[in-house]
This record gives C-alpha cells, structure tokens and sequence, in this order.
C-alpha cells in the first residue's frame, strides 16, 4: 500500500496540466468557485503555447507556466524544468486533462502519489492520444473516460473511476468524443472533489476513499 493520504484541511491546491481546448480545466474552475467543493486551481501549467485551455487560466487570473519539450536538449530535462514549475505551487493533487506527454522518473518521483489523468476511453482499452477514433475502429459498442492515477506506463495507472456512454451508428470521431467530453467533465469535478475532501489510499492496482 502507498502511504495513505489524509484529506487537506483548507482548500486543497490542484495544479493542472493542458495540452488544448480546457474544457475539464474549465469545469474545474467552475466548481472551485464555491468554496464548498474544497479545492482551488493554483496554477496551470502547458506544454504549447496559444492554447484556449492556456486563455481560460488567464481569464480565471490563474498563474500560467509553459515548459515545452523542443526547448530541452533531453527530454529528462523538460521533465525536471515540468517538476520544479509544479512543485514551486505545492500541489495537494496535480491534474492532466488533455496534457498530451508522457512524463517521467522525476515527475513520478515528486508527485506520482497524487498525480491524476483523465483519459477518454475505457481503459485498459485503446490508451494514447486517440482514444475516441481508436474505439471506433473497434466497432466497440460503448465508450467512455477513465480517472486514474499515473503511474511509468502510458494510461496504465490505478483506476479511479470510469463512465460509459453509448456508442451511435453514425458517430464521427468528433461527435464521439463530444459525447464523451460532457460525461468525463463530470466525473474528474466529483472524484477531485471527493479525493481532497475525504483523502485516499491505493492498495496495488486498488483506489479507496479514506
Ligand atoms: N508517464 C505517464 N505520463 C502521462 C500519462 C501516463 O499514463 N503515464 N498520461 C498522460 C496523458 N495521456 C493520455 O491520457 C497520454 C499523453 C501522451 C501520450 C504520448 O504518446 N505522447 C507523446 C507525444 C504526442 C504528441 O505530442 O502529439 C510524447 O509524450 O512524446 C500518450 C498518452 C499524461 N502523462
Ligand atoms: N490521452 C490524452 C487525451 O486524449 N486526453 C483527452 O483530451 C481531452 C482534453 O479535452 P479538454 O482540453 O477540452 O479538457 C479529454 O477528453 C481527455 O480525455
């Protein structure tokens, strides 16, 4: 078992990662606004510029920090420069939400007990960064997005929690994945929530709420 972690008593500080649009980001937000739900977004960190997700930080008067992987001569150096923005907000829970790269040891090292993604496909099928076209082509007939805790693979983590939609004759990539937007939303605003207020524990590939 990893070392339990014990609900924050004061507004828990989430750090959050984009790549893009930050619609979960954006839904974030919103719920931290009442200061019921427990936490606040302390900063938002990118690995692009120019992004929406990057404008919606901004308009929230979010600190913002951009590291971008082609600035580092090794990707082991993007990593540590990632590490020490995040760590300088001293995060309760750090959040990927459409954060497209892999992070690493030093990563995983400081933050790899309390470190989130929310993934848009039913793992442990079609991981990566194509979830809505890869379940597609499956012919799979129900889809999803799944909360889970990184860890060194990709999408491999202990889940945390997963929602299913249906899966249309006529969907398209973007209608599919728009479907599965609005309930992934939803389900990253009420587990962070309930991680920070009630704490958790993870048992192997097991996730308790204290
Ligand atoms: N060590 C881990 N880091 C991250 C994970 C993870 O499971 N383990 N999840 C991601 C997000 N993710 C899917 O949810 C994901 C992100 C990126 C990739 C990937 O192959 N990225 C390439 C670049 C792709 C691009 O920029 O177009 C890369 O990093 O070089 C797969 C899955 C958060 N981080
Ligand atoms: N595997 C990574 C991945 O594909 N992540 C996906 O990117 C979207 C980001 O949307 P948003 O920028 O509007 O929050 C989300 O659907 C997330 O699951």
């Amino acid at each position: 078992m990893t070392d339990p972690v014990a609900p924050t008593p004061q507004l828990a500080r989430l750090v959050v990662l984009v790549s893009g649009s930050g619609s979960n980001l954006q839904a974030l937000l919103d719920a931290a606004a009442d200061p019921a739900y427990g936490a606040q977004v302390v900063a938002v960190g990118a690995d692009r510029d120019g992004t929406v997700g990057l404008e919606r930080a901004e308009a929230a008067g979010v600190p913002t920090f951009v590291h971008k992987v082609k600035d580092h001569a090794e990707r082991a150096d993007w990593d540590k420069a990632l590490t020490a923005s995040v760590a300088q907000y001293q995060p309760d829970l750090v959040i990927s939400a459409g954060f497209l790269k892999l992070v690493g040891d030093d990563f995983l090292a400081a933050f790899g007990d309390r470190y989130i993604n929310t993934h848009n496909a039913l793992l442990p099928a079609f991981p990566g960064i194509h979830g809505p076209r890869d379940a597609l082509a499956y012919g799979v007939k129900v889809a999803g997005a799944t909360l889970f805790f990184v860890d060194g693979g990709v999408d491999t983590g202990p889940i945390i929690g997963q929602v299913v939609v249906a899966v249309e004759d006529d969907d398209t990539e973007e209608t599919l994945t728009e479907r599965i937007k609005e309930v992934e939303r939803r389900q990253l605003v009420e587990w962070v929530g309930r991680l920070v207020r009630q704490g958790w524990t993870i048992t192997g590939r097991k996730v308790r709420l204290k």
